[in-house]
């Protein structure tokens, strides 16, 4: 997952470290991804997922290490780097009490769409999530996987290059799981998306992906998942690795 030649990297993140009072919970996190590619963030309940992801999406400003987002510095050119970056929370982020619409309209203007455009690319991005009929609905109405997908859609209103997921599919079931994964699969194929997709379920993961694997804060391995567990069980690889640096 290094530098691809002649290429910038999707994101780069470098010597990151962060505490909560004297509680650490990362330290020195360093990875790249390649333009293009899906990457899995694979780590146990409190690896310091989220905190990482809080921190490459500017929740948390990082006192220690550095973030670039296609070579846009976090720190010095915050608004570049993240207009290059589409999120999907673990918590729900949509107001319940707004339509669909309403809810990617507002973050469209966010990001200084105008109204006519904001309303063409949502219709454009619900279509390719498949709720292209729900435009009028409001939020609480929907079930969590189709929450989720517009969540999706509204990460990418603004067409990012870098689409970050914080476990996108807590809460669904197996089938609105592979739904969301195949899906997200298919934008990154489609558009050349690069993907952060963090999660704690091994299956989720395949050979051909990036994988960071974070463990108590700290990076355990970082490069292709097919690497990490050549016989295919990367959930044994997985543990087994947790388990040693226990
Ligand atoms: N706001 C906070 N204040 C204090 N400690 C925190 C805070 N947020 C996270 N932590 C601690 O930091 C560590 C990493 O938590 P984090 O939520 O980043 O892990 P995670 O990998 O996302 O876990 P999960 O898969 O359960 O969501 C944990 O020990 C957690 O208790």
């Amino acid at each position: 997952m290094g530098r691809g030649r002649g290429s910038v990297n999707a994101l780069e993140v470098a010597g990151l470290s962060h505490s909560f009072g004297r509680r650490q919970a990362l330290t020195d996190v360093s990875f790249s991804l390649q333009p293009g590619g899906f990457t899995a963030l694979l780590g146990l309940n409190g690896a310091g997922k989220t905190t990482l992801l809080s921190l490459i999406t500017r929740l948390y400003h990082a006192r220690q290490g550095t973030v670039r987002v296609l070579g846009r510095d976090l720190r010095r050119e915050p608004e570049a780097a993240l207009a290059l970056m589409g999120v999907v929370f673990q918590e729900t982020t949509l107001d319940p009490d707004l339509s669909v619409r309403e809810n990617l309209r507002y973050h469209g203007a966010l990001y200084g769409l105008g109204a006519g455009e904001s309303a063409r690319r949502a219709c454009e991005e619900l279509e390719r999530a498949g709720l292209a009929g729900r435009l009028s609905d409001t939020v609480r109405i929907l079930s969590g996987g189709q929450k989720r997908r517009v969540e999706l859609a509204r990460a990418l209103i603004h067409r990012p290059r870098l689409l970050v997921l914080d476990e996108p599919t807590s809460g669904l079931d197996p089938a609105s799981r592979r739904d969301l994964l195949r899906h997200v699969r298919e934008l990154r194929q489609r558009d050349g998306l690069s993907v952060l997709w963090a999660t704690h379920l091994a299956d989720e993961v395949e050979a051909g992906d990036g994988l960071v694997l974070l463990h108590k804060g700290r990076v355990l391995h970082s490069g292709p998942a097919g690497d990490f567990a050549p016989d295919g069980h990367l959930e044994r690889a997985f543990l087994a690795a947790t388990e040693r640096a226990a």
